[in-house]
């Protein structure tokens, strides 16, 4: 066949990396199975709605799509991951020829990925697992794309999804080689993790500045929007003020949304992959159970009436604290998230280049950022990103984080992730050893041993405690 590029699940994501595609010249071949109970054909009727899907061929016959594409083919699956991804593959294998590839675009856990791409590998077919960032608006504009697995297969799809990413600030695509294996869906795991705890962060802010401080939405907006022009832009935090000032009659509509968090599984899988890889990343888990709380809405219900504790009035939180507080929060939530990453590129053997992850993440995703831009540099001496900063900034910032978890305590407002900040720095930056404690816990009831302050590189003692 002539079409060049074959993309697979015209959902949101899927049509709008299709008409991203074909809105870059490139002749693609367009599949979604046949929706029961409905005479349309999915693909032919998008392809119809928008005209730069013109050279675009629509099929519902996997092996007329399959033949319809010029080879070596290459085919993007947009569909969901888990089991609707392994059903896809198993359909395609059979209508593919050697040397054919295949692209995951969704958000599969990484280590399906690399079994699927073992498995291909054994039928002469190669797979790319790809992380794709930034949502429906990003997909069709410019996405972030983190692609991984057979470095030669890239090559060859390469030309595709370089052509559909956003731009970095020096106009180059925000995709980029990311490493061997399920590496590509390992980072956009982790990307989501750091997600989460942003996303959390400002949920705090918020807290705080509209139950201690009484301010509107529309006042917590302003404050938030002031917050761009000193250094803490990000889509993030621009979507928050955005969403703000949505009202629906005379009532915000954030005040009309139930407070039960929802998730689809990248967070608690980052959460597993830190407690298996040894780094804690207190600030995405603790993101991800603030979820898991807020979804047990009417037990939380039941201990307020139950209860029905008054907390300490606590005078208003500064602004200039609350700011400061969030920008070292933030610093430590990157920092959590790349040392992952790099130890994850250690134990797998990936050799991922941080800095260059970094940078195509300065777009098109949803954690690109001011700060992102800054840690491109940062990230070229190590991932300890606290240490590149003045005592006396870090001081500051340190005091305006304990001014805001005080806050946050006193009232009664929960801050898992600016509490988690606040600890994983103390735990750094102040002496006061308690896992000795442990150590001789761990003897006294399991003869675990432990090592002596005096001979920290000498033997293992036990004691008889008792
Ligand atoms: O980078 C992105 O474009 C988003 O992260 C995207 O992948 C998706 O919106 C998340 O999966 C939402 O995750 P939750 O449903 O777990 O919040």
């Amino acid at each position: 066949g002539n079409q060049e590029f074959g993309l697979i699940g015209l959902g949101v994501m899927g049509k709008s990396l299709a008409r991203n595609l074909a809105g870059k010249g490139f002749k693609l071949a367009l599949y979604n199975r046949f929706v029961k109970n409905s005479e349309e054909q999915v693909a032919e009727k998008f392809i119809e709605e928008f005209d730069e899907l013109n050279d675009c061929k629509g099929f519902e016959d996997l092996g007329a799509f399959v033949n319809s594409l010029s080879t070596p083919r290459k085919i993007f699956l947009m569909v969901n991951a888990g089991k609707v991804t392994d059903l896809v593959i198993e359909e395609l294998k059979p209508l593919l020829d050697k040397g054919d590839i295949i692209i995951d675009g969704g958000n599969s856990h990484f280590a399906d990925t690399q079994r699927r791409m073992e498995d291909l590998k054994a039928n002469g077919l190669h797979f790319i697992g790809t992380g794709v960032s930034g949502g429906e608006e990003g997909a069709l504009k410019g996405p972030s794309i983190m692609p991984g697995g057979d470095k030669e297969a890239y090559q060859k799809i390469a030309p595709y999804l370089e052509a559909i990413a956003a731009r970095d600030a020096q106009g180059n695509g925000c995709c980029t080689y990311i490493g061997k294996g399920g590496s590509g869906h390992f980072v956009k795991m982790i990307h989501n993790g750091i997600e989460y705890a942003e996303m959390q962060l400002l949920a705090e802010v918020y807290a705080l500045l509209r139950y201690v401080n009484g301010l509107s939405p529309e006042q917590i907006s302003d404050e938030l929007q002031s917050w761009e022009t000193n250094g803490l832009s990000s889509y993030l935090l621009e979507i928050t003020h955005k969403l703000l000032l949505k009202k629906e009659g005379e009532a915000y509509l954030v005040d009309l949304i139930l407070d039960k968090a929802g998730n689809k599984g990248t967070g608690s899988w980052t959460t597993i992959s830190m407690a298996e890889l040894g780094i804690p990343a207190t600030m995405i888990s603790s993101a991800l159970f603030a979820r898991y709380i807020s979804s047990f809405k009417q037990k939380r219900e039941r201990y307020q009436k139950q209860f029905d504790l008054s907390t300490t009035k606590q005078s208003q939180v500064s602004t200039n604290d609350l700011r400061n507080a969030y920008q070292l929060a933030r610093l430590v939530n990157h920092q959590q998230g790349f040392e992952l990453i790099n130890e994850a590129s250690k134990q797998y053997q990936w050799e991922l280049n941080l800095p260059e992850l970094a940078r195509i993440w300065t777009n098109g995703c949803i954690i690109r950022s001011e700060l992102m831009e800054e840690l491109i540099g940062r990230l070229k001496s190590g991932t300890d990103f606290l240490l590149t900063l003045e005592k006396e900034e870090l001081a500051i910032k340190l005091e305006a984080l304990k001014a805001i978890t005080i806050a946050g305590i006193q009232t009664g407002v929960s801050l898992p992730t600016h509490l988690s900040a606040m600890d994983y720095l103390n735990t750094q930056l102040f002496d006061y050893p308690t896992a000795n404690i442990i150590q001789a816990q761990r003897d006294f009831f399991g003869a675990h041993t432990y090592k002596r302050v005096d001979d920290p590189e000498g033997p293992s003692h036990h004691t008889v405690w008792e």
